[in-house]
């Protein structure tokens, strides 16, 4: 015992030690630099730069490390680069450990779901400000487990530095351990020091997962101690209750119902789509669609599925790229410039914000790791930059709204579709958009929740003077809401409409058997 105490603090296998220690820390700080570079090549569009990448790291994961280092040490001072042993142990290990980084990172990345690019590019968000705050803090969570992994996969590869006469904790042990022949106790001291810095990577692991899982913050509620917000949440509605419409959406005397209609006007065009197509491979969904809606006017978008309601909408705020026609949105041809050629995203999101279009999505695409506060608050400051505490009362407000001022410091996870689906409206309204585009925005939920939506929709439809263009399969719902119907099949507007006209006299066929079959549905 007294032997491996002896050993366990001897200043020579502690050194050893504080050598593993840099090889570790150039490893995985240079690996993960280097990872960083690999997956963002690997995941590009451009496939001669992911094609570079994906050759780098067949290379470097087919080859064992021990070659490398040797490669690194002893070939790269032939081409003028000499390096000493424990530099050239750490480049050899960063480059070799950002092979698995640059995969770990991919993947990541990837996991985050498409939706929630799709919503933030609709609010605006350029690439920096997605990868910033959309898909970066969501794709390092749960990279930080394969993160603590690789960093212990690096201490012990550190090891075997010792081929280029590094002289790291493993090399001391069988130096010390030839000359003393205490084999037993400097093994078990080195097993120790091994041991002490994995649990020391252990327990940072556990430190920044905790630190960035948003239900943990949420819990300890510390974020809330700098992060400051107003104390103005609202308790929910009664049960039963319309939500009342958005606090700077005016509110008129005589609220409209479907059995007595006031005479509505509209103003300028709003959106003016001509010839749209778009096809994926060889299926044309758009066949050369034209859509016209003016300023205050709602307009509902029937059809079977598959007829190309979503993609339309997607074209309209170029979320989705069109193969022939154009589009304008509040005047603003978002995606182009002004000689047809198309932007790059970070202007088109800036033309998104400019045009002030808002989207809701089929399934919400709430940002995750954002309260039901955040969510509707933080565009507002990554976008519009408005303040902490403005932006904040605004989402309050607008939680109001929608009657979900009782969840605001939820996460989206724990709440019910129909509830998350509201936050995505909420969310939308946030930044006072001209038109708002609402992509079937029941269809994802349980039938018991699809009141609660269309209740809200249905208020907004009748309340707030926005342009909408409304998605959707509930033709009782587009009977109440829609000034206009406009019915598509295989890519082309059939018919269109008054919706009473063309919902209860339909003219074309397909419209007929539509309606017919819908009708009993909804029965
Ligand atoms: N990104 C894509 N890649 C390939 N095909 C796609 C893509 N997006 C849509 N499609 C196809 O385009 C067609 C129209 O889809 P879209 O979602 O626009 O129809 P929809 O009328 O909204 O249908 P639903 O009512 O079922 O949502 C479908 O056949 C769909 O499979």
């Amino acid at each position: 015992m007294t032997d491996f105490l002896h050993y366990l603090t001897l200043p020579y296998l502690l050194q050893g030690m504080g050598f593993t220690l840099r090889l570790l820390a150039m490893g995985f700080v240079g690996g993960l630099a280097l990872g960083l570079v690999l997956a963002s090549m690997l995941l590009s569009r451009h496939r001669a730069v992911a094609a570079v990448a994906r050759a780098y790291t067949t290379l470097y994961r087919g080859t064992p490390l021990i070659l490398q280092l040797v490669f690194v040490f002893t070939v790269l001072p032939h081409a003028g680069v000499t390096l000493t042993p424990v530099v050239a142990g750490g480049v050899a290990l960063a480059m070799n450990e950002a092979t698995f980084f640059a995969e770990i990172i991919r993947s990541a990345v990837r996991e985050v779901p498409a939706g929630q690019r799709a919503a933030g590019r609709a609010l605006g968000l350029g690439p920096a400000g997605l990868l910033r705050h959309v898909v970066g803090p969501q794709a390092f969570r749960s990279m930080v487990p394969a993160l603590g992994n690789e960093a212990v996969a690096t201490m012990k590869n550190s090891a075997l530095a010792s081929i280029i006469a590094v002289p790291e904790l493993t090399l001391r042990t069988q130096q010390l351990a030839s000359a003393t022949f205490d084999y037993f106790e400097i093994y078990f001291a080195t097993a120790v020091m091994y041991l002490l810095l994995t649990a020391a990577i252990t327990g940072l692991q556990l430190l920044v997962e905790a630190l960035v899982d948003p239900d943990g913050v949420r819990r300890r509620g510390w974020l809330a101690l700098w992060r400051r917000r107003p104390a103005t949440a609202t308790p929910a509605p009664p049960p039963g209750h319309a939500p009342a419409a958005p606090a700077d959406v005016p509110v008129p005397d005589d609220r409209r119902t479907h059995a007595d209609p006031p005479p509505r006007s509209f103003g300028e065009a709003m959106v003016e789509a001509r010839g749209l197509r778009r096809s994926y491979g060889d299926t044309e969904v758009l066949a050369g669609i034209d859509l016209m809606v003016r300023e205050g006017e709602v307009v509902a978008l029937l059809g079977p599925s598959g007829s190309g309601k979503s993609t339309l909408l997607r074209t309209l705020n170029h979320l989705d790229g069109l193969d022939g026609g154009s589009v304008l949105v509040n005047g603003t041809a978002i995606g182009y410039d002004w000689q047809g050629r198309e932007l790059p995203e970070r202007r088109t999101a800036r033309q998104r914000v400019t045009a002030g279009v808002g989207m809701v999505f089929q399934s919400f695409d709430l940002f995750e790791h954002l309260t039901v506060r955040e969510n509707v608050a933080a565009p507002l400051r990554w976008v519009h930059g408005l303040g902490r505490d403005e932006a904040s009362a605004r989402a309050d407000e607008l939680l109001a709204s929608v009657g979900m001022s009782h969840r605001a410091d939820a996460l989206p996870r724990h709440l019910s579709g129909g509830q998350q689906q509201r936050v995505g409206i909420a969310r939308a309204l946030a930044p006072r958009p001209r038109v708002l585009l609402l992509d079937e925005p029941t269809s994802a939920l349980d039938p018991e929740k699809v009141a609660e939506v269309l209740q809200v929709i249905r208020d907004l439809a009748r309340t707030s003077g926005l342009t909408m263009v409304i998605a959707t399969h509930q033709l009782r719902f587009a009977r109440e809401v829609a000034d206009r119907v406009v019915f598509m099949a295989g890519g082309v507007v059939v018919e269109e409409g008054p919706a009473d006209d063309v919902l209860l006299r339909p003219q074309h066929a397909l419209t007929r058997s539509f309606v017919g079959a819908m009708d009993s549905a909804e029965v």
